[in-house]
């Protein structure tokens, strides 16, 4: 596509329990995204790791093959409530991490510094991608601020960088949508913008001519406001790589 590749699409999991993700997880890979996304923090038992990881392992058998996703949302930028201490936190991200069932993790860049490090080390030990994130569910900062955090995720030595933000205006989609076409030009690693809500999305149908090299869409159920549902993603897809001769 013209200013960029055809973005890979990620649909999220939301699901509460193991029995619903497990079904969840079956009918979003029936959807073939190239990626799925497990937000953990929508999921229950998060306190037993146990419970976790056997969840894990019944998303991995379900997805078939498609390539999973780690998140925990941090509740500050837009994820839900939980009832984990930073440290239990990180300690279900090396659970999960050694257990062989994901292949990337998200992880926002604003967390502790120690604490980026912690998982940037970890994901590293076992192989995995790491996306560090950064999400704005009120506003779209200033144009430095945005180029400033997409640079901080690769100095902060993340595999994919990935900037989510609240639109109010049109201009402020203008000026996510610049900003990840300087950020793909300017960096050595991938990265991933999506303006939110309404307004934001024309950004996760047209975001891979501007650089941006995943779209997250609706398989099951939506993860953040905007969300379109995939098939009509992938359709819009086809259009533009057609008509830019991608
Ligand atoms: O960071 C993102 C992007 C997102 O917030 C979106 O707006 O599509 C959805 C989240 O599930 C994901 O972790």
């Amino acid at each position: 596509m013209a200013g960029g590749r055809v973005p890979a699409i990620c649909a999220p999991l939301v699901g509460r329990t193991r029995a619903a993700l497990a079904a969840e997880a079956a009918a979003v890979a029936a959807r073939q995204p190239d990626l799925i996304e497990w937000r953990v923090d929508f999921f229950e038992p998060l306190a037993d790791t146990g419970e976790v990881l056997a969840a894990a392992a019944a998303v991995k058998q379900a997805a078939a093959g498609i390539p999973i996703l780690f998140t925990r949302r941090a509740q500050r930028e837009g994820g839900q409530p939980i009832p984990l201490s930073e440290s239990r936190v990180l300690d279900l991200y090396a659970a999960v991490a050694a257990s062989g069932t994901v292949d990337a993790m998200d992880f926002e860049m604003e967390n502790a510094p120690a604490d980026v490090a912690r998982v940037r080390e970890l994901t590293r030990a076992h192989g995995l991608a790491l996306v560090l994130s950064f999400h704005d569910f009120q506003r779209t900062p200033p144009t430095p601020d945005l180029q400033q955090r997409f640079a901080q995720a690769q100095r902060l030595g993340a595999d994919v960088a990935k900037l989510a933000v609240m639109p109010q205006s049109m201009e402020d989609v203008h000026r996510l949508l610049g900003a990840t076409l300087a950020a793909s030009q300017s960096l050595t690693i991938p990265v991933v913008s999506m303006a939110m809500g309404g307004l934001g999305a024309v950004s996760r149908l047209c975001g891979g001519v501007f650089g941006s090299a995943l779209t997250f869409a609706v398989g099951a159920a939506a993860s953040a406001p905007g969300q379109v549902p995939i098939d009509e993603v992938r359709a819009t897809l086809a259009v533009l790589q057609r008509a830019t001769g991608a």
